[in-house]
């Protein structure tokens, strides 16, 4: 039995626990990192990396029509392994770090065993992330599925691929699938991108469903049983059949192996936190990235450990903030979101609400490159965003300056007084602050009178 006295320990090697640790240990802390099963975690085994390496090759695949689904798998695989060594073990080592290959859990409310070693900290992460959530959907443990963590190993082409849910995962591995030959089926009980504005959901579900995707809405997977080699799931809706099922209804925190009570931290959906993210009954505890029970991203993981670290290593104030954090759904066109929605907007601000919007359809670069189907929306409250909602061709790249704005409060005449080079897609980021201040500039008489007196005094 080794024990180990440390001033932080980290539980998980994800993008949350690797932030923590790689920023701790450089500014001068003892660190302790745990990890169970792979270095880097979801995101990179398999979540982020892995489905955006697919959807490339479908992007691929679709454009010269012809794709190899095997080649495709592969290519996954080689991305995993090339970005890999910025988590691995050895580098960790390398910045200073203590790196056991164990699942932790309490045995008192400071110490945690992994392995034959107990460690006692003055201050734990819990960065243990989350799985997928299988549901108890009746007949599905009988019956053969995928899910984001056994997907990525396939090499033969499903025939036809089932999905039952139209979040995120489900929509990006149905444009992955159908553009590498697949017969795709999505079954979603409500509606399928059903937290995104209405308007920029139904431009990318028209797309799928144009590119062969069938889309069942309002559709609950109720029963799921297996037909000689085929799957059969019963909807509300009827029944569909298939050769594969994945499985893509949401995430269950991994907490399990933790033994909370033990360690007198307490939880629901996930630790229960307070807004600098420390656990409410034990104040040794911080809890990170999908741990942390809210909205489940790497770039959100990488803030919190910011949040954390200003926290633990310096004795400062500090909070988890949430209205700037943008999201993108990896389809084509992509769909990013920061801050409010309109619908949102208008339920907490009613009228006071104006929406600016620019069409892709109008940006010259997009017309250029054949690619004019797309919005931005900005929402705004006495000339402060606060929400906009990108759908189109780099809707992931463009977000990022309404993140900025959000961040750090800015004026939409920030953004319209900016030059954005021409011709490029960020133009319609600037024609959306444009939208916005026209009609009180080009629709008002007060500035037609101003500068008819003006000119009449100009020499
Ligand atoms: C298919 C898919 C696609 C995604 N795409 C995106 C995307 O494009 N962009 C985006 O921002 N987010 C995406 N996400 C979400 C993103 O992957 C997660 O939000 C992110 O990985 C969370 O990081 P984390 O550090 O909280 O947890 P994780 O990355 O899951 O890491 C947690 C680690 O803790 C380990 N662990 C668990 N319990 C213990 C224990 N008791 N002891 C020791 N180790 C333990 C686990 O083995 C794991 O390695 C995607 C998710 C999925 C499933
Ligand atoms: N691009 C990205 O950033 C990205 C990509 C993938 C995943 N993620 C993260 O992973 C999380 C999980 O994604 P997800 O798509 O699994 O979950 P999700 O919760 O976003 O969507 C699951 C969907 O399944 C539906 N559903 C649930 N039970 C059902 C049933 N019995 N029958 C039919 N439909 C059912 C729900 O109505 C919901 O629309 C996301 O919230 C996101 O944070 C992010």
């Amino acid at each position: 039995m080794t024990r180990i006295d440390t001033d932080l320990l980290v539980i998980g090697a994800g993008s949350g626990g690797l932030s923590v640790a790689a920023g701790a240990v450089q500014m001068g802390a003892r660190v302790v990192l745990l990890e169970g099963h792979k270095m880097g975690g979801d995101c990179l085994n398999y979540g982020c990396v892995p489905s955006k390496a697919l959807l490339s090759e479908a992007k691929r695949a679709h454009q010269t029509g012809s794709g190899n689904y095997a080649a495709a798998m592969a290519h996954v695989a080689r991305v995993i392994e090339t970005i890999a060594p910025v988590d691995s073990q050895e580098r960790f080592e390398g910045l200073g770090v203590t790196v056991i290959r164990e699942f932790g859990r309490f045995v008192s409310d400071t110490e945690v065993q992994a392995g034959d070693t107990t460690i006692s900290a003055r201050r734990i992460v819990l960065a243990t992330g989350s799985s997928p959530l299988v549901p108890p959907i009746p007949g599905l443990d009988a019956v053969p599925h995928l899910t984001n963590e056994t997907l990525f190993d396939l090499r033969q082409k499903p025939d036809h691929l089932v999905i039952i849910g139209g979040g995120p995962i489900g929509i990006e591995m149905a444009q992955a699938h159908v553009r590498l030959g697949c017969a795709v089926t999505v079954i979603e009980g409500a509606k399928a991108l059903g937290r995104e504005d209405p308007e920029a959901a139904a431009l990318v579900l028209d797309t799928l469903r144009r590119e062969g995707v069938t889309i069942l809405e309002d559709a609950k997977a109720e029963q799921v049983r297996q037909d000689g080699d085929r799957i059969v799931v019963e909807t509300s809706k009827g029944a569909v059949t298939g050769s594969h099922l994945l499985v893509a209804v949401g995430r269950k925190v991994n907490l399990d192996r933790l033994d909370l009570k033990v360690g007198n931290v307490d939880h629901e959906k996930g630790v229960s936190v307070d807004t600098g993210l420390r656990s409410k009954s034990n104040r040794r505890v911080y809890a990170v990235g999908d741990a942390a029970g809210g909205m489940q991203f790497t770039h959100l993981a990488g803030y919190h450990a910011g949040v954390v670290i200003r926290s633990i290593l310096f004795s400062l104030p500090s909070k988890a903030k949430t209205h700037h954090i943008p999201r993108v759904t990896y389809s084509e066109p992509e769909l990013a979101q920061v801050g409010m929605t309109e619908t949102e907007a208008r339920e907490a601000y009613g009228d006071r609400v104006t929406v600016a919007r620019f069409d892709y359809d109008e940006n010259d670069r997009a017309i250029a490159t054949g690619q004019t189907a797309g919005f931005a929306k900005v929402m705004v409250v006495r000339g402060r965003p606060v929400g906009a909602t990108i759908v189109g061709a780099e809707a992931g790249e463009l977000i990022g300056l309404w993140a900025l704005v959000l961040a750090n409060g800015l004026k939409m005449s920030a953004v319209a007084s900016m030059v954005a080079p021409y011709p490029t897609l960020g133009e319609v980021n600037k024609r959306a602050a444009g939208a916005y201040f026209s009609p009180k500039l080009f629709g008002n008489p007060w500035v037609k009178r101003v500068v008819g007196a003006v000119q009449r005094f100009l020499p």
